[in-house]
């Protein structure tokens, strides 16, 4: 029996090399600092256009410098759920959290389909229990979810017999029917798929109807005469496994937190922070695992492989917490809205895996308990008191004043944060009473939630902010993924949906980056990484990075119109800078993408969109950030719309757009390039001193106007896949009043 003597291990750690990489990361790194030494050489020859190119530049190198720095060390984990029996006795009991919002925006079919995914993991079910959070507090999800358990109790042993990977009965369906050929797996195939249709045209027809508020009873009295933003809790236990067997259904809770008009709720973190006290009074299992409702499970071992990591190293500071990559199903051919982040995960994600750990995602990630609670990993010791507030030596009444005024909570949180699970299992229905008081919108009412515990308040990217509190306490994180792909998601396919999601993106980690909780002072004060730290730093200056690039797009019209010049002329050497910085760019690019087995037109795609976003998406995260500051408007979370098959008929992937502002920035660019070449061809620029532009600026302004082509159609185009009028209108009269700006202080100056 050696193996009692030394278990294996469940999991390996493997460095990747990319050496090919690293050369291309270094010579545009060089050629980057190379070019700023040129600029800085040169800049009494030159004007503004020489000027605000240098600044943009070093903004770039900046970036690339983190960029580098966070890809330097990739690294990836292997894991081995199949040795789990030989390591530990039992498994441990996982608290499953879905949060939903809205119930058109967000169907209810797909939020049912993600939770009779995990009902049916292969994991025993009474180790697990699924709490699903309904901020939309609609009895249509609710109704959904009663008659979705139904359907569970008998999907779940279907799927555990004959070993089915795809555990969302859609996705099952959707696929071609399975080649067995036995007779008795044709006639359950036939029965489930029976029972499927029936549970969806149930939840259609309710989704229709639209169940009337006011002639609510029974089971669904609760909902009655109730507005979504404003109503008391509602909890209801949908099933309780209550003989605790493990081949039954996982325990299944329905949460509508209370709400009300005055009391900030704070969107998902505030969401996630009651699912957290309700499961901790209920269930208080030491890991948790949390999903958007739209993420669904694609690998039901998922939860196993997460054990491996979360069990299997020798120090538990290792994994903090277990971040499984958000990946997409679906998604549309070669990423016309560059939002499936293939190679962003490939390269970018595993290098970051390497410094202290993934960054938490928001969805698909496994917390342990007492590390949202605020604990510090061991070895941290004595200097546990300057990380956080919740150390060993905390009175009983200091915790009642972190974790809120509740005994029941406040001793279930004292054994998960010594890592006990709960040792006498409750009877649900009799905790409902104590739930409803922690689920009050009043509970955190000066408290620690939101701030030394728990989902962290304040960014509407969450997720980010609460993963570098856990890293700045010292802690690690581990990335799984395994094969088949642990959970599947939806992408946005339409791209004003995508472009709001990435202003909310840029929103909220601005807010992050401006606040004392940014990760230069946890660098300084705590234990983020150095590394990490420009990791966490390459994330957040998604905003900002709108500004250069911004005036980047703008220079090559700019130096047309004014007839200055931002490039060296073609027969100067220094050009060569520029042209091998443009070619080492694109080679390294397409390589990664062909390597990930994408195609050269996602590569480009990727490209485009990013300028688009860069512009437009991220700009506006800076103005509404800016808004918060000077308190003129709030930061919203905006809930992305799920399920848009039917949105775009037929010409998928083409661009459209709508009235929002957010188009203005990239249309005036565009506009910009057009007035420019006008001016150039039509021998309209300004006479210039001895820096004309040339060839260089020209060719940069067509660069710009390519990557911007869906702009180009949208000025011509019908409809939604037409620029709106008014955005033309605002767009044209900024353009003017740029060209008049420039066009009569470069007059003054002759
Ligand atoms: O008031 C709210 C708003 C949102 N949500 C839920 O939050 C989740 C994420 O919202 P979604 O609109 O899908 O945002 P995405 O941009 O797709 O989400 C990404 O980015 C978010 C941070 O901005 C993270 O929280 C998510 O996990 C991550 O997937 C969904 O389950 C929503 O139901 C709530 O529960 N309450
Ligand atoms: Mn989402």
């Amino acid at each position: 029996m050696a193996n009692a003597i030394s278990p294996p291990n469940l999991y390996d750690k493997v460095a990747l090399k990319y050496p090919i990489h690293r050369a291309f990361d270094i010579t545009i790194l060089v050629l980057l600092i190379s070019l700023l030494v040129y600029r800085l050489l040169y800049i009494r020859n030159h004007g503004f256009a020489w000027l605000l190119a240098l600044l943009c530049e070093s903004c770039f190198t900046f970036t690339w410098v983190v960029t580098v720095s966070s890809k330097w060390n990739p690294v990836e984990y292997k894991t081995y759920p199949e040795r789990l029996s030989q390591k530990i006795q039992e498994l441990p009991p996982v608290d499953i959290f879905v949060t939903t919002a809205d119930p058109v925006l967000e169907p209810p079919i797909l939020t049912v389909n993600t939770v009779i995914s995990l009902l049916a993991v292969d994991y025993p079910a009474d180790k697990l229990a699924c709490y699903v959070s309904d901020d939309g507090c609609s009895p249509t999800t609710y109704y959904s979810l009663v008659e979705a358990s139904k359907f569970a109790k008998l999907w779940a042993p279907f799927c555990k017999k004959h070993n089915i990977q795809a555990r969302a009965p859609f996705r099952y369906f959707s696929s071609e029917v399975p080649l067995n050929n036995s007779s008795e797996f044709q006639q359950e195939y036939n029965k489930m798929k029976d029972e499927y249709e029936e549970l969806a045209s149930k939840i259609n027809d309710a989704v229709e109807k639209s169940i009337d508020g006011n002639i609510l009873s029974g089971d669904f009295a609760a909902f009655s005469n109730i507005e979504r933003k404003n109503h008391p809790t509602i909890i209801k236990v949908v099933w309780e496994n209550k003989a605790g067997i493990s081949d039954e259904l996982p325990h299944l809770i329905y949460i509508s937190r209370e709400k009300r008009p005055k009391h900030p709720h704070h969107y998902k973190a505030g969401a996630m922070n009651v699912l957290t006290r309700v499961s901790g009074m209920m269930t208080n299992a030491p890991f948790m695992l949390n999903l958007d409702c739209d993420m669904f499970v694609n690998n039901p071992k998922i939860v196993r492989h997460a054990m491996c990591l979360l069990l299997g190293s020798r120090d538990e500071r290792e994994s903090g917490f277990v971040q499984c990559p958000q990946y997409f199903y679906d998604g549309l051919k070669d990423d016309p809205f560059g939002n499936q982040f293939e190679v962003l995960h490939k390269y970018i994600g595993s290098g970051i895996v390497g410094i202290q750990g993934p960054f938490y995602g928001g969805t698909g990630c496994f917390h342990r308990r007492k590390v949202i609670y605020g604990s510090c990993p061991r070895d941290v010791g004595i200097q546990a008191k300057s990380l956080t507030s919740v150390h060993g030596d905390l009175t009983e009444k200091e915790q009642l004043k972190i974790f809120g005024n509740s005994k029941e909570f406040v001793r279930s949180a004292a054994q998960a944060l010594q890592g006990k699970a709960n040792m006498s299992p409750q009877i649900l229905p009799n905790l409902i009473e104590a739930a409803h008081r922690i689920a009050g919108c009043g509970y955190e009412y000066g408290t620690g939630w939101g701030k030394e515990v728990g989902w962290q308040y304040g960014s509407a990217t969450e997720d980010i902010l609460t993963g570098l509190k856990i890293h700045a306490r010292g802690w690690r994180s581990v990335l799984c993924s395994p094969d088949p792909r642990a959970f599947l998601g939806c992408v946005p396919r339409v791209g004003p949906i995508s472009m709001t999601q990435q202003k909310r993106w840029a929103t909220g980690l601005l807010e992050i980056l401006i606040s004392d909780r940014n990760p230069i002072t946890a660098t300084l004060t705590a234990r983020l990484q150095f590394r990490q730290c420009l990791a966490y730093l390459w994330i957040l200056i998604w905003g900002l990075r709108s500004i250069p690039e911004i005036c980047y797009a703008v220079l090559p019209a700019y130096c047309i119109i004014t007839n200055s010049s931002f490039l060296p002329k073609p027969y100067e050497p220094a050009m060569y800078i520029h042209v091998a910085l443009f070619l080492s760019y694109v080679i390294y690019g397409l390589l990664e993408y062909l390597e990930t087995g994408l195609s050269i037109r996602a590569w480009w795609n990727n490209q485009r969109m990013a300028r688009m976003n860069a512009t437009n998406a991220w700009f506006f995260g800076v103005i509404s950030v800016f808004l918060k500051i000077l308190g003129i408007s709030g930061t919203v979370f905006e809930i992305t719309q799920k399920d848009q098959s039917s949105d775009n008929g037929g010409d998928e992937g083409r661009f459209t757009f709508d009235a929002s502002p957010i188009f203005v920035p990239g249309t005036t660019i565009l506009l910009l390039q057009l007035t420019a070449f006008v001016m150039g061809f039509g021998g309209m620029q300004l006479p210039s001193v001895d820096d004309a532009s040339g060839l260089g600026e020209m060719l940069c302004s067509v660069l710009v106007v390519i990557c911007f082509w869906p702009f180009v159609k949208g000025l011509f185009g019908k409809g939604k896949y037409g620029i709106p009028l008014s955005t033309i209108c605002k767009s044209s009269l900024l353009s003017l009043s740029f060209v008049y700006l420039v066009t009569s202080s470069s007059m003054g100056q002759l």
